[in-house]
C-alpha cells in the first residue's frame, strides 16, 4: 500500500470548484511537491491531506487507513493521522525554549521523560541545532527557526511530513543550504514528504516528483527533469519558465507552417556563433551570474535568454546557433485561453 492515495478528491467553496477530481499516488520515500500559481488549490489540497479541511468528494488513504470518505461520513482528525508538519512561518511557541518546542508533540503523546530527552537531543542533532537547545525562538535566525520546526516534525517519527513553503521566508543561500539538509534527512530517515509551493526553484531543489496544478486540476506530473524538459503545453512551459517561449516565425519566418505556433527553446540550446548566415539578434542585456554570463538578445521584438562563459556587448549584433533537436512546439491556443496574468512577464524571455 502507498503512504498516500487520493481518488477523485473534489472541493468547492461557496459554489466555486477549487479542487476537481484529483487523483494522486504517492510512493514511499518520495519527496513530492504540489506546484502551481496562486489560487490553483494547492494549499487546500495540503490542508485536506493534513485533515484540516474535509473534501466534498473522493477518498483519501494512508496505506490501508481510510482517512477521508464523505460518502461514509469518514474524516480522521489531524492528530489521528500522525503526520508531521513544517510551516512557512515556523509555528514555534515563543514562550518555550527550543528543547521544549521540540518536546511538545512527545509530551502530548505522553512519552516518558527520559525518552523525550533522548529523542529531542537526536532530533536537534539531525538538524545541526544541538547547541541551541536552551535558546528562545526569538534568539534564532529564520533558517535556525525552520530547523527547529523540522526537528519538531521529526521527533514524533512520522512516516509522512507535510511542508508548506518551508524555504520561502529564507534568503537565497539559506534556502539552498536548508533545501539540501531537508533532502538529506528525508533520504536518511526514509520519509515520504508532501510540499506545497508556487516557487519552481523550491520545487526543483526539493522534489523527486512534481505535480503541477492548474485551476484545481493536475495539469502535469513527473520528475523535475521531465517537467522542465518537456512541459505538456505552452502554459506549463511559461509557468515553469522552462526556456525561451516565442513564435516560431520570429526566428524562421519562411518555415513556420502555422504562424501562431509557439516554440520552446532550452537556454542551453543557444550559442553565439561567428557564422554570419545564422539568425541575427541584438544584445540587450549581459549580466555576470554565478560563474557565467546571462545574455538576453532581441529578435523582431521577442527576447531570448541564454548563458555563456564569455560576455557580450550591449547593442552588439550577434549571430545565434540554435540546436533545433531540443525544440518543443506548442499551439498558441493552449496559452491564450489560459490565465497567465499572474506570471511575471520577465519570466518569458
Ligand atoms: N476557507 C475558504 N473559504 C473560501 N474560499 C477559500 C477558502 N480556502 C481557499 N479558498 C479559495 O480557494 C481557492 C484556492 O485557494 P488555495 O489557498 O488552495 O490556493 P493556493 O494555490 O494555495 O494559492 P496561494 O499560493 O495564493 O496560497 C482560492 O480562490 C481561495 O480564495
Amino acid at each position: 500500500m502507498k503512504p498516500l492515495t487520493l481518488n477523485q478528491i473534489g472541493k468547492s467553496f461557496a459554489g466555486k470548484t477549487v479542487l476537481d477530481s484529483i487523483d494522486l499516488d504517492v510512493e514511499a520515500g518520495c519527496f513530492l511537491t504540489l506546484l502551481g500559481p496562486s489560487g490553483c488549490g494547492k494549499t487546500t489540497l495540503l490542508r485536506i491531506i493534513a485533515g484540516l479541511e474535509q473534501p466534498d468528494s473522493g477518498t483519501l488513504y494512508n496505506e490501508h487507513r481510510l482517512l477521508d470518505d464523505p460518502k461514509k461520513n469518514r474524516h480522521l482528525a489531524p492528530q489521528q493521522r500522525h503526520f508531521g508538519f513544517v510551516f512557512q512561518d515556523y509555528g514555534l511557541w515563543p514562550h518555550m525554549n527550543v528543547a521544549a518546542n521540540v518536546a511538545f508533540p512527545l509530551q502530548m503523546a505522553k512519552v516518558s521523560k527520559q525518552e523525550i530527552k533522548n529523542r529531542v537531543k537526536q532530533a536537534l542533532t539531525d538538524v545541526h541545532m544541538q547547541d541551541h537547545a536552551d535558546k528562545r525562538p526569538t534568539q534564532l535566525s529564520g533558517g535556525q527557526k525552520q530547523r527547529i520546526s523540522i526537528a519538531r516534525a521529526l521527533v514524533a517519527r512520522p512516516k509522512l511530513i507535510l511542508f508548506d513553503e518551508p524555504l520561502s521566508n529564507l534568503d537565497a543561500n539559506l534556502r539552498e543550504e536548508l533545501g539540501h539538509d531537508i533532502r538529506r534527512l528525508a533520504r536518511e530517515q526514509g520519509l515520504t514528504c508532501i510540499n506545497v509551493t508556487h516557487d519552481r526553484r523550491e520545487a526543483q531543489l526539493l522534489s523527486d516528483k512534481i505535480v503541477l496544478l492548474k485551476d484545481g486540476r493536475c495539469h502535469q506530473q513527473g520528475t523535475p527533469e521531465e517537467l522542465f524538459h518537456t512541459p505538456i503545453d505552452a502554459w506549463a512551459a511559461k509557468f515553469l519558465d522552462a526556456g525561451n517561449l516565442l513564435a516560431e516565425k520570429t526566428l524562421w519566418p519562411e518555415r513556420a507552417e502555422n504562424s501562431s505556433d509557439l516554440i520552446l527553446i532550452p537556454r542551453s540550446a543557444i550559442a553565439i556563433t561567428t557564422q554570419q548566415n545564422e539568425i541575427s539578434a541584438q544584445v540587450i542585456s549581459c549580466r555576470y551570474l554565478d560563474d557565467r554570463h546571462e545574455i538576453v538578445v532581441e529578435k523582431s521584438g521577442e527576447r531570448l535568454k541564454f548563458y555563456q562563459s564569455k560576455s557580450a556587448q550591449i547593442g552588439q549584433t550577434v549571430h545565434l546557433k540554435i540546436d533545433e533537436n531540443t525544440i518543443s512546439r506548442y499551439c498558441r491556443k493552449a496559452i491564450s485561453n489560459n490565465k497567465l496574468d499572474n506570471i511575471p512577464v520577465e519570466n518569458i524571455a
